[in-house]
């Protein structure tokens, strides 16, 4: 008897100069986009507007920041969310950007890293965050328009915060544990994931099967966060997913995640018989200090409805 098949995270080709308002297959893959992240909470985003070279670039400057001494990478205070050596899942190590959107805030960390400069760190992060930037928007505008309501696009936008997270996962010994990061769901209102040649990450289906997915130089993994369940009043619901790594090797991801800044409400189109309201506006940033100050268990999306649910 054959096994039963497992299903895939849908994939979305978003090249860029056909992803415009009017290009002919704009309205299509806005219905495509809405309904992966119904069923999937994500899906993988096919994107041709990050070159091989500086797709090259960015995973060698994870590596040079990366082998940096650890007393630079966990310096007190800790404005690099440096985060690592933790007992539960010792293969990860990560830091932050926290606006990346800022040539300034960028070049601050890399200060912080190389006190004598690295520049080509600095406008590798910041080309790459750039990019990744216009792919976030595009999608977001795509969920805007198929739910009509991208009269709210643009306030929306104004309000996004861009951090940048950069991970690593070093190779496993034989007797270790595989697991890379547990299972958890984001707190952002998006992320998007690239990573390197060595794959790890897993998502978890609704019916609760774990699975992964083939990446490339030109896919990103595109995640709806807890906020993204919030401000669609529940139609998008956030998507688990962990890292399991496997061999020998190093994996190098990285991310970015979009917060908003003030109060975010669900939009009042959003709300009717079918979709009674479910969530208070949320204060996001204060989500992420209540998030950072509880130790909620497996911290998935339950927390978000007990800060802003009704
Ligand atoms: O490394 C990855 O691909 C996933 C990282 C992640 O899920 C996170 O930092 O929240
Ligand atoms: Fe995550």
């Amino acid at each position: 008897m054959a096994s039963p098949r497992l299903p895939k995270i849908p994939i979305i080709d978003l090249y860029k100069e056909e992803s415009k308002p009017g290009a002919t297959s704009w309205l299509s893959a806005c219905q495509s986009v809405c309904h992966a992240l119904e069923e999937y909470g994500c899906f993988v985003a096919v994107y041709d507007n990050v070159s091989l070279e500086l797709h090259n670039q960015i995973f060698g400057a994870l590596k040079d920041l990366f082998d940096l001494p650890t007393e630079t990478k966990t310096q007190d205070p800790n404005p690099t969310e440096y985060l690592g050596q933790r007992p539960q899942f010792p293969l990860y190590e990560r830091l932050g950007i926290v606006n990346a959107a800022s040539w300034e805030e960028t070049q601050k960390f890399t200060h912080l890293m190389w006190p004598n400069g690295n520049h080509h760190f600095s406008k590798t992060a910041h080309s790459f965050t750039k990019l990744i930037m216009e792919l976030n928007q595009i999608v977001t505008r795509m969920v805007f328009e198929n739910y009509g309501v991208e009269k709210y696009y643009d306030s929306h936008m104004e309000d996004a915060i861009y951090r940048l997270r950069l991970h690593k996962y070093r190779e496993v010994d034989d007797k270790e544990t595989q697991l890379g990061l547990p299972a958890h769901t984001d707190k952002s209102f998006t992320t998007i994931l690239h990573e390197n040649h060595v794959p790890g990450l897993e998502i978890q289906t609704k019916d609760g099967q774990w699975i992964g997915f083939d990446s490339s130089p030109s896919s990103f993994l595109f995640l709806a966060g807890d906020a993204f369940m919030v401000w669609s009043n529940d139609r998008i619901r956030p998507c688990p997913h962990r890292v399991i790594m496997g061999g020998n090797q190093v994996r190098y991801s990285i991310g970015l995640q979009t917060h908003q800044k003030g109060l975010m409400c669900v939009p009042e189109e959003l709300v009717d018989e079918e979709h009674p309201l479910q969530y208070k506006p949320l204060d996001h940033l204060g989500f992420l200090n209540f998030h950072h100050s509880n130790d909620y268990g497996p911290k998935m999306d339950s927390l978000i409805k007990a800060y802003c649910g009704v």
